[in-house]
């Protein structure tokens, strides 16, 4: 899965290729069988590049901001952040009959069970989902509650689709309702959350402006 960054950002383009490599990097580690000296070797080396990142290095990931296409991105968010090496990650769009959807496919390193994906995993894109829906629906909230039901075990290695939808809202507080499905339509998991809009955010918006 391909993220987008808009031309004309050369640095920024420069960072989230570079977070696509430490993703390889981080499957690589978690599947590796190399022997101890080749680990201790390669163990020195990206110490070596860790240290030249830090040569300049801020406090938070990359900020909200406004694209210069003018829309909304957060390269440093958790679940969708081309710059986060953490993230998927995940492109989320419009689902055509409402709500949202994001093609998914989990990697071994996201395991919880033997062959399964972490539940806490699941969650978490579940989590950003329903939010995200949330916010398509002109609604962004902090997430109150969130409650999964795990239907079976998410495998990683296959391709699944999340979708998401705003259900309801009262005053600051909104529903969703979200899955994580096979291809076909049949649930793994599923979740229900309630966000809520902070009283400040209807002043300032959820970036701060
Ligand atoms: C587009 C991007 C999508 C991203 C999605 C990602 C979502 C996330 O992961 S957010 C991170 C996880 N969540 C958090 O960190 C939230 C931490 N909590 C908070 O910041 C605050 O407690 C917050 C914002 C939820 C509520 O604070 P505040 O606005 O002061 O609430 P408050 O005025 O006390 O209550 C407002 C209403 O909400 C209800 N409420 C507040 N918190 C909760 C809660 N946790 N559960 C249930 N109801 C709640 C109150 O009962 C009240 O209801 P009513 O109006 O009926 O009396």
């Amino acid at each position: 899965m391909t993220i987008e960054v808009t031309a004309g950002e050369p640095r920024l383009d420069a960072l989230c290729v570079l977070a696509g490599q430490v993703r390889e990097l981080m499957d690589a580690v978690a599947l590796t069988d190399v022997g101890e000296e080749e680990l201790t070797a390669v163990t020195g080396e990206l110490s070596a590049l860790t240290g030249r990142l830090r040569a300049a290095a801020r406090t938070t990931p990359q900020p909200f901001e406004v694209a210069p296409d003018g829309t909304l991105r957060h390269l440093g968010n958790a679940v969708t952040g081309a710059a986060n090496p953490h993230a998927l990650p995940l492109a989320v769009e419009r689902a055509p009959g409402g709500g949202v959807r994001a093609e998914l496919v989990f990697r071994p390193l996201h395991e919880g069970p033997p062959g399964a994906v972490h539940g806490g995993i699941s969650a978490m894109i579940l989590d950003h989902l329903l939010g995200q829906a949330v916010a398509a629906a002109g609604l962004a909230g902090m997430t109150g509650t969130l409650t999964v039901r795990y239907r079976a075990p998410v495998p990683y290695g296959t391709p699944l689709v999340a979708t998401a939808e705003h259900t309801r809202s009262e005053g600051r507080k909104s529903w969703a309702d979200g899955r994580i499905a096979l291809p076909d339509g049949t649930p793994l998991a599923e979740a229900t959350g309630l966000f809520v809009t902070p009283a400040g955010w209807l002043q300032r918006g959820p970036a701060g402006q």
